[in-house]
């Protein structure tokens, strides 16, 4: 049987390099590139790829997604920096390469996408609910991608069960005292060294609090959820938006 060939852009970053070295190791796949800031895209034609993991940052993630799916190369996205807006865009992209899958992944440790289930399963049987995310200082962006996923799935489990709007008597704050609002969901963002991706969802009732915990200790969290979507997004034309859709999580 053929390996499949897979090329790692943001190969020199924190998780790019962990990925590098997960295709490697794995037998089914054949590792045909790992390009860095700089490097040239065509080097994704001229060896072949067949399915691009895209690891670099939110300010390059739309130009190299526009480059591959232009060629019919399929991807694997962890980058942040998911918008409706950006969201859009790929979807016009892919609607003239129609034969092309992408799967974007908040998160690929599966852990942190059961976190995102329980407590999008948990919402609708609590009056409250806030996310805390931390994660290393070096982090770009904030909220982090999975603690906005997390909130718009909570946010619209409770749209569809009716839930009245979460109660909160504060009427004097410092800026950003009580975290950004997420689809009305309040999401704390700590930095911190020493950290690496964690996030807690606390939910509040009469009289109760349930508070799920995810913790990712090590970039190899994310790899068997990255390989997964490299053998699967090959038979997964279009987007696919969460790595529960390639988990039968039913
Ligand atoms: N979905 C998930 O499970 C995970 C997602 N991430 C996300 O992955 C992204 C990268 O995270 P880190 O590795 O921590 O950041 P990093 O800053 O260590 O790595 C990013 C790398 O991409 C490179 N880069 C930038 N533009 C590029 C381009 N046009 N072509 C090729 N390489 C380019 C940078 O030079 C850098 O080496 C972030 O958006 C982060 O939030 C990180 C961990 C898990
Ligand atoms: O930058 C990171 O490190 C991570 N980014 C992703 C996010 O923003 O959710 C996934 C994970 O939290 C690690």
């Amino acid at each position: 049987m053929s390996k499949l060939r897979v090329a790692v852009l943001g190969a020199r970053g924190r998780i790019g390099a962990e990925a590098v070295r997960a295709v490697e190791a794995a037998d089914d796949l054949e590792l045909v590139a790992a390009l860095g800031r700089g490097d040239k895209l065509e080097t994704l034609v001229e060896t072949g790829a067949q399915v691009v993991v895209e690891l670099t940052t939110p300010a390059s993630v739309m130009g190299n997604l526009d480059f591959c799916v232009r060629h019919g190369i399929h991807a694997v996205v962890g980058t942040t920096g998911w918008t409706d807006e950006r969201l859009a865009q790929l979807n016009t992209s892919l609607a003239a390469s129609p034969e092309t899958g992408v799967l974007i992944a908040p998160n690929f440790s599966i852990g942190a996408v059961l976190t995102m289930k329980f407590s999008e399963t948990a919402a609708r049987y609590f009056e409250s609910v806030e996310i805390v995310e931390l994660h290393h200082p070096n982090k770009v962006d904030a909220p982090s991608g999975t603690a906005v996923r997390t909130a718009q799935l909570i946010a619209a489990a409770r749209a569809a069960a009716g839930s009245a709007p979460q109660p909160d008597a504060t009427v004097t704050a410092l800026d950003g005292a009580r975290g950004a609002d997420v689809d009305g969901v309040p999401v704390h963002s700590v930095r911190l060294r020493g950290l690496l991706a964690h996030q807690e969802v606390i939910l509040g009732g009469e009289g109760e609090t349930l508070t799920v915990r995810h913790d990712s200790l090590h970039h190899s969290s994310f790899m068997p959820g990255i390989l997964l979507g490299v053998r699967r997004v090959v038979s997964a034309p279009g987007l696919t938006f969460g790595l529960e859709h390639f988990l039968d999580l039913s």
